[in-house]
């Protein structure tokens, strides 16, 4: 295993940016076409390439699924070189087929990587999530309260009426009661239709996105990234994951999870440094998406480290020839 004091993650950082910036070009020309499959895996090949390039002993933890229901960056799969730190890597190519597709605002290429044995090994279930931004007192909120609870306990901790809180909640009939439990409190809610990473990271930066906590239930794997983001920006979260049936347990079980009940923390999700990097296919609130001119592709990256709580936005410009 990999000590954290041999995963240079100032280094490691701007390969990353490379690995997203590369999964947001190349689903670019099928962003708008309906066609979500083809776009996921443009950005899944591209993602894939760059990724053997770094000098890393990678090894997917969160990817496109199992082995068998995906040929590539399945969970399991070795990246990178071999020559290099044994590292974690969760990746989502396309996190937002379905806005990809439409050409709807949110969809991001996101990729995270730790020290190896440091990031949560979510299976492909779901995940209650509860998140938000820095500056709040620890265990605020909790996924123990009821939705309301948590409105006026972030509101009253903030030092703001119920009223000008805004939650940010996936639009799904699992999600009517929650949204009408929050709507009872007088709290504002934006109401997203996919694009949980990006939901949660808009927390983050509430001055920016106008968004204070973000709850409901999403992917797992995107709760995991989510996390890591967290964990470099600041900010609070946890997550349950949820089974609906054997099948699902069993997925837990193969992934080395035997506590099915767990309330995971941010720092639980994500145990040690982590450096994530995400880059915009789609225009949305955290960075633009890929901008199409004649003779170039440009796109804008969030690359981020824990170490250093650091948050850089780089513009890439690729000629296209
Ligand atoms: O659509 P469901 O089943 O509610 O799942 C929600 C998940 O799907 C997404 O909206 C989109 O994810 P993908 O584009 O990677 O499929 C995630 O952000 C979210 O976690
Ligand atoms: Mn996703």
């Amino acid at each position: 295993m990999t000590s954290p004091k041999d995963f240079n993650d100032r280094m490691l950082s701007l390969g990353l940016a490379r690995v997203s910036e590369a999964a947001a070009h190349a689903s670019a020309r099928l962003i708008g076409r309906g066609d979500e499959k083809a776009a996921d895996q443009a950005a899944v090949n591209a993602m894939r390439d760059q990724l053997n390039m770094l000098d890393i002993k990678g090894v997917v933890v969160i990817g496109e699924g199992e082995r068998d229901e995906a040929p590539m960056l399945f969970i399991g799969e070795e990246v990178g070189t071999g020559q290099g730190p044994a590292v974690d890597i969760a990746l989502d190519p396309l996190e937002g087929t379905t806005l990809t597709a439409k050409d709807m605002p949110n969809a991001l290429t996101v990729i995270a990587m730790a020290p190896r044995g440091t990031l949560l090994h979510a299976p492909d279930v779901y995940m209650e999530k509860l998140a938000i931004g820095p500056g709040y007192p620890k265990d605020v909120v909790s996924l123990d309260m009821t939705p309301s609870e948590r409105v006026r306990a972030l509101a009253k901790a903030g030092g703001v009426k119920d009223s000008d809180i805004t939650v940010c909640i996936l639009e799904r009939p699992r999600h009517e009661d929650l949204v009408a439990e929050v709507r009872s409190t007088g709290a504002a809610i934006r109401l997203i239709t996919d694009g949980d990473v990006a939901g949660v990271i808009h927390c983050a930066e509430a001055e920016l996105t106008g968004i204070d906590m973000y709850m409901g239930s999403g992917g797992a794997p995107e709760g995991v990234l989510a996390a890591s983001a967290l964990k470099c920006m600041g900010g609070q979260m946890w997550g349950k994951l949820l089974f609906r049936n054997d099948d699902e347990r069993g997925r837990a079980a193969k992934a080395g999870i035997t506590d099915l009940d767990r309330i995971y923390s941010r720092d639980e999700m994500v145990t040690a440094d982590v450096i994530f990097a995400a880059t915009g296919v789609t225009n949305g609130s955290i960075v633009a998406g890929v901008k199409r001119e004649p003779h170039y592709l440009q796109t804008e990256t969030i690359l981020m480290r824990s170490k250093t709580g650091s948050v850089r936005r780089m513009i890439y410009r690729n000629p296209i020839r």
